[in-house]
């Protein structure tokens, strides 16, 4: 559904992505993961054509790849990128809103009231957007591209300033996507909420996607226990740790698990028990361990 191809972009003397290509299909919510200014929104903006790359290329439906204005409109009819706050009309209503994207995009505004209710803003969604707090103007934005309902979704920090109940409104009507085959890309700072709907996490550093993490194959598990610096240190002089332990933010240490032969396995498990006071788990790592893998 969208393929990128080589794709590369440079600010001035700053290169952000170096050869990126990546193939998604429908029905896919991928996140997408870095600290701040590594280059997300650039390629959200590379994506959606308001930035032209230095060289690469983006292609929709194998077929349509910006090549021409007729391509360009072929491609904006089946995509929406998230509203910035500040691109809301102070002196209009949500419902305004939600009419204009829904006119823009979908051509009908049958849906409308559905997902007000859906997404809990009908005690607000008809008055003034100047008279909303942060939460409602970002749920406002969200509620925005589920009017528009386009085949595919660039969402930038689309939990920013939202409360726990938010997020969890928003990260079901994010499931509900993926049951009407859209293809979705979240960027974001909230790590384990990925977790709760992503088919894959995708790790951008340097230019380049340095790790995906896909949840519906296996993955690799591992020992985890939460030890202290100290402790670690003091391991790391006892026993020969093995290859490809991680030690991750001074407070967890990942052992593979499934390289251990069965007795290993049994040694370790009853070594680490000892660290009391801890939990131990096995498992593979989750979204906010890989971060910490690869950037603290
Ligand atoms: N218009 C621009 N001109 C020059 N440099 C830019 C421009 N836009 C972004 N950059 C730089 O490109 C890099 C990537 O920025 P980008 O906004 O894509 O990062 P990001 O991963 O989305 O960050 P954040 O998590 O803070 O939103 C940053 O170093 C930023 O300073």
């Amino acid at each position: 559904m969208l393929e990128l191809k080589k794709v590369s972009i440079a600010y001035k003397d700053k290169q952000v992505l170096q050869n990126l290509s990546l193939t998604a299909k429908k029905g896919e919510i991928i996140g997408l993961v870095a600290p701040n200014g590594t280059g997300k929104t650039t390629l959200f903006k590379v994506i959606s054509h308001s930035i032209k790359p230095d060289s690469g290329k983006v292609t929709v439906d194998k077929t349509y790849s910006y090549q021409s204005e007729k391509q360009q409109v072929a491609i904006h009819k089946q995509l929406t990128t998230f509203p910035d706050q500040s691109e809301l009309f102070a002196e209009l209503t949500g419902m305004d809103h939600l009419k204009l994207y829904a006119d823009m995009w979908k051509g009908t505004r049958t849906h409308i009231p559905t997902l007000t209710a859906s997404l809990k803003m009908d005690h607000y969604v008809k008055k003034k957007v100047k008279t909303y707090s942060l939460g409602m103007r970002q749920r406002l934005c969200f509620a925005m591209m589920v009017a528009a309902d386009t085949k595919i979704m660039l969402l930038d920090e689309v939990m920013n300033g939202l409360d726990v109940e938010n997020v969890a409104i928003i990260s079901k009507q994010l499931l509900d996507f993926k049951q009407q085959d859209k293809l979705v890309f979240v960027a974001s700072h909230l790590l384990e909420n990925l977790d709760l709907y992503a088919d894959r996490v995708l790790y951008l550093r340097d230019g380049q996607f340095i790790h995906e993490q896909r949840f519906h194959e296996k993955q690799s598990d591992y020992i985890k226990v939460g030890i202290k610096k100290d402790q670690y240190d003091q391991l790391c002089a006892a026993v020969s740790l093995p290859d490809n332990h991680v030690y991750l933010a001074n407070r967890l240490l990942c052992i593979p698990f499934d390289v251990l032969s069965a007795e290993q396995q049994t040694e370790w498990i009853q070594r680490l028990l000892e660290y009391k006071g801890t939990d131990l788990t096995i498992g593979p790592l989750g979204t906010l361990e890989y971060y910490e893998k690869f950037y603290a």
